[in-house]
């Protein structure tokens, strides 16, 4: 699949239960919009979500599920019982917060690389910052992205790409390397590959309505 994705755009089809889009029907319309608009690959959230695009588009699918534990502030595919829906998706890469806070249940990020591995699927890290970039790595993650810097109290938010984080991940780590969040833009795409970043992921300026009719109206106000 990094092969597949090397590149490209990966397209992030996602709507939770309370967006206006939420269902699984439209996610797998989504996705198909995006294999046509040349994406190759999805990123996707759910179990049901995820069973609905591979019967839709045959592109490579990261998958992860969103769940919150009353015992964490880690809500993407934060412990192994949201590893096993996943598997059952034959997703071939399943992506999760490597972040160092403490996860649901006591569980230890490294044990669900390890699981992750076992069965024969790839693991992409979900960071937000440097360091917790270097410690993926140190797990064995196959690739780390971006995708929480700005979502942990500890990171900073900028509105696109963080270009400098990228930039060092590239010269210092040997995994590659996606961009993940706030790629708002045709250009902060470019942006994130000049960077020298392996792959990148698109949301929200793709696939929520709602937010870029936000970012039209803001300009009227
Ligand atoms: C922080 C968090 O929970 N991010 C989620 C991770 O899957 C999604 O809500 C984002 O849409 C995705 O990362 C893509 O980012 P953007 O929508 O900014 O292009």
């Amino acid at each position: 699949m990094l092969e597949k994705i090397k590149g490209g755009l990966v397209v992030s089809c996602q709507a939770l239960p309370d967006e206006p889009l939420h269902s699984s029907f439209i996610m797998g319309r989504m996705a198909l919009a995006a294999k046509q608009g040349g994406a190759v690959g999805i990123r996707a959230q759910s179990k049901e979500d995820i069973m609905e695009i591979k019967k839709t588009v045959d592109l490579p699918v990261i998958g992860i599920v969103k769940r919150n534990y009353p015992d964490s502030d880690i809500y993407i595919t934060p412990t192994k019982k949201e590893i096993d829906e996943l598997l059952e998706t034959k997703c071939e890469m399943i992506a999760l917060d490597a972040t160092l806070r403490d996860r649901p249940n006591g569980e230890k990020l490294e044990d669900l690389v390890a699981y992750i591995h076992e069965n024969g699927v790839l693991a992409m890290a979900d960071c937000s910052t440097f360091e917790e970039c270097v410690n993926a790595e140190k797990i064995g993650f196959d690739c780390v992205s971006t995708t929480l810097c700005g979502y942990t109290p500890y990171s900073v938010l900028v509105d696109g790409p963080n270009i400098p984080l990228l930039k060092k991940l590239v010269a210092e780590l040997h995994t590659p390397i996606l961009a993940e969040g706030k790629i708002n833009t045709p250009e902060d795409l470019a942006a994130v590959y000049e960077a020298g970043v392996h792959s990148a992921v698109v949301g929200g300026a793709i696939t929520r309505p709602k937010q870029i009719t936000e970012r039209f109206v803001k300009v009227l106000k």
